[in-house]
């Protein structure tokens, strides 16, 4: 198996047991502990609860698949590109569990008419946000979902994030902004692209 399948299968379809509460704030004590800190000082007492239930909303997609929130799907007699730019992205660095945020600008071309809710697009940028994750995967997950689950003829992702594991700590860079983009089907036609391209840049 070559070295991107295993990270497909490590990545992608690998088990996911189910959310565990009680771990969460254990882990949280011991991590708290471990800092230097007093986990039973006033101020922390209800930080590993706080963190067990932010963690749920966080890590929300880990039990979410792109099939749940692309159900609504109906007729517009269209073939002509969808585009929605600018969606709020909200993920956690798998190396570092620090956050990155930025947007995601989501466009595809439906098939035979086929198109999706506005918000499911949204919606399915948060399924793979709420995990821990690396950009490169969250932007191709998306991309790659319309495609199969939208039946879509082609579709165009494009990220751009600041990484907290850049700016608060490590390198420090606090201006630098990661872009990356997935680009499927049709959409890989230039002129196609360049449309779309230039719609997502019209800030
Ligand atoms: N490609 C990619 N890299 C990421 C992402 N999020 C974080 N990283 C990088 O993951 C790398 C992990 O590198 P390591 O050398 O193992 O970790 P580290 O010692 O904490 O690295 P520094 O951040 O450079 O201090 C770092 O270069 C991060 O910038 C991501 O979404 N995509
Ligand atoms: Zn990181």
């Amino acid at each position: 198996m070559s070295d991107h399948e295993q990270e497909q299968l490590t990545s992608e379809h690998s088990q996911v047991s189910s959310f565990d509460e009680e771990g969460v704030r254990q882990a949280v004590r011991l991590y708290l502990k471990s800092i230097g800190e007093d986990p039973d000082r006033e101020g922390l007492l209800d930080t590993p609860d706080r963190i067990a239930r932010a963690s749920r909303e966080i890590f929300a997609g880990l039990h979410q698949q792109p099939e749940d929130v692309l159900q609504a799907r109906f007729k517009v007699d269209t073939e002509e590109l969808v585009l929605v730019r600018d969606i709020e992205l909200y993920s956690v660095c798998e190396h570092h569990l620090l956050p990155f945020h930025g947007v995601a600008h989501v466009g595809y071309v439906p098939s035979h008419g086929t198109v999706t809710g506005l918000s499911k697009l949204a919606r399915l940028v948060d399924v793979y946000a709420k995990r821990p994750q690396v950009q490169e995967r969250l932007t191709k997950q998306v991309a790659d979902a319309l495609m199969d689950v939208v039946g879509a003829r082609g579709v165009i992702v494009v990220t751009e994030c600041e990484h907290l594991c850049m700016s608060m700590r490590g390198v420090s860079k606090t201006q630098a902004k990661t872009v990356t983009s997935a680009v499927r089907g049709i959409m890989k036609d230039p002129a196609l692209r360049s449309e779309a391209m230039s719609l997502i840049l019209q800030h």
